[in-house]
């Protein structure tokens, strides 16, 4: 296991540039078996996540070619079915998250698909109801072989339905669309989750020629089509990394340009950093944080004490409370910050106290943070990362403080995080992997 060893104290300063968007790029590349012909895609970060869904592409027969720095050609035309059925397979599957999405254009496009329970972060219960429900919906059979921990789901031609999610799950909504654009008829799905991730997907597809409308919102509307064609997709920059380095900006008190961020995707995210006092400035596609001294968490209008909570699109992500919560520690006043939807990504905050953050965790869901406005520096220490956003902001944390600190299990980092030190230390951190 390889660990990241951080000298901290040392400001940044210069131009930071956000990787593809690791969200979205799991859904496009699996939509890629949507179609025998060949989909190009750029702006893919070079990130665990993505590197290993990639090869499982490759060993389910899809050829794949690199084609630029950053751009892969996908062409699923020999798709080996019988691999799907293999222990190595499933075993794969269950490292990563993104591979539940292979579900929705299996079955659409082959009759079947096999999964074994995906992996990803363990932040709480993440269960996979709405996507099997929702493929349910369209006319597949669901079954769950307890013996192997496999779920099985096979379908003649999908047929298209009404459906009205239980939740506006991200994955979950991705997959049914999958699943939807090939099935025979119209299907409309009510509380679908409308993130940046899914309306890309939505466009992409759309592009390979299928019929959706009601894109952004959370009514989505699919006339399914006889087949799918090639295209070409860029991936838009990661929101979760825009916010990351905002939030580290600040933390660090340091001046740097986020270049070419897609403002007009980042939803709520700017103005949930300014509520915490932080100042930034738009400036054509980039955002220009100044090196601030102090920052402010502001009140609400009643003069109530600020509260940060996630909630689904176009509320707040919760993949950037850790990150804000690190932030409040150096901040001037208080807040709560609320994470609804995961009941165990709070519990790093442990660590933070043992570097001297103010924090009551008052359960698995609510912490109050009393910031230091930096009259107190967090102390350097080791830490472990236990998820990929908690890892994040772990590092933030260490670049803030005084002394050295060493963050293990930085894998979980590199799932979502392409060469972080490399482009940190490029512009002024000190971080060595080890
Ligand atoms: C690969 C990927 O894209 N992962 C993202 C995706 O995960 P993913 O799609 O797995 O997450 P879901 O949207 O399904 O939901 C996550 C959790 O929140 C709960 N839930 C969800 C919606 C809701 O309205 N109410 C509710 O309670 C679900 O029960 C589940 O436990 O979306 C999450 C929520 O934005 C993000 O944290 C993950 O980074
Ligand atoms: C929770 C996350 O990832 P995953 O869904 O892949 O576990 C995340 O990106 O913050």
């Amino acid at each position: 296991m390889a660990s990241f060893v951080i000298e901290g104290g040392h400001r940044l300063c210069g131009e930071i540039h956000p990787q593809g968007a690791k969200n979205e790029v799991l859904q496009i590349i699996c939509a890629t078996l949507l179609t025998a012909e060949e989909v190009t895609v750029n702006n893919i970060p070079d990130i665990l996540d993505v590197n290993n869904l990639i090869q499982l592409l490759r060993e389910m027969g899809v050829t794949v070619a690199k084609k630029g720095i950053d751009s892969y050609s996908f062409k699923a035309e020999n798709v080996d079915l019988a691999y799907l059925e293999s222990d190595e397979f499933l075993k794969k599957c269950s490292s990563l998250r993104g591979s539940v999405m292979l579900i929705g254009p299996m079955v659409a496009r082959f009759g079947k698909a096999l999964i074994s329970k995906p992996g990803g972060d363990k932040i709480g219960r993440r269960r996979l109801d709405t996507h099997f429900v929702g493929i349910q919906n369209l006319g597949a059979d669901f079954r769950y072989d307890e013996g192997r921990g496999i779920y099985e789901i096979t379908a003649d031609r999908l047929q298209g339905s009404y459906m009205l999610l239980d939740e506006a799950s991200v994955t979950g909504t991705a997959n049914i669309v999958m699943a939807a654009v090939l099935a025979k008829g119209t299907t409309t799905i009510y509380n679908a989750a409308c993130e940046p991730y899914v309306q890309q997907l939505c466009r992409l597809l759309n592009r390979m020629g299928a019929k959706i409308s009601g894109i952004a919102s959370n009514l989505l509307t699919i006339e399914g089509v006889e087949e799918l064609h090639g295209t070409q997709h860029t991936v838009l920059p990661d929101m979760i990394e825009v916010g990351s380095f905002i939030g580290m900006a600040a933390m660090t008190k340091s001046e740097i340009t986020i270049k070419n961020v897609s403002y007009e995707n980042l939803g709520i995210i700017p103005e949930s950093f300014r509520r915490l006092g932080i100042k930034l400035e738009q400036r054509g596609d980039d955002i220009y944080v100044p090196a601030q001294e102090t920052y402010q968490i502001e009140s609400f209008i009643d003069g109530s004490i600020m509260t940060i909570a996630d909630a689904t699109w176009p509320g707040l992500t919760p993949d950037l409370l850790s990150v804000m919560l690190v932030v409040a520690t150096q901040a001037k006043g208080s807040v709560l910050i609320h994470q609804k939807m995961f009941e165990s990504r709070l519990f790093f905050v442990d660590k933070l106290i043992d570097m001297g953050a103010q924090i009551i965790l008052c359960d698995p869901h609510r912490a109050v943070v009393i910031g230091h406005n930096h009259g107190f520096k967090l102390r350097g220490t080791r830490l472990t990362s236990p998820d990929i956003r908690a890892g994040i902001a772990l590092l933030i944390a260490a670049m803030s403080a005084e002394g050295t600190s060493t963050i293990s299990n930085i894998e979980q980092i590199d799932r979502g995080y392409q060469n972080i030190e490399g482009r940190l230390n490029a512009i002024g951190a000190r971080i060595t992997r080890i």
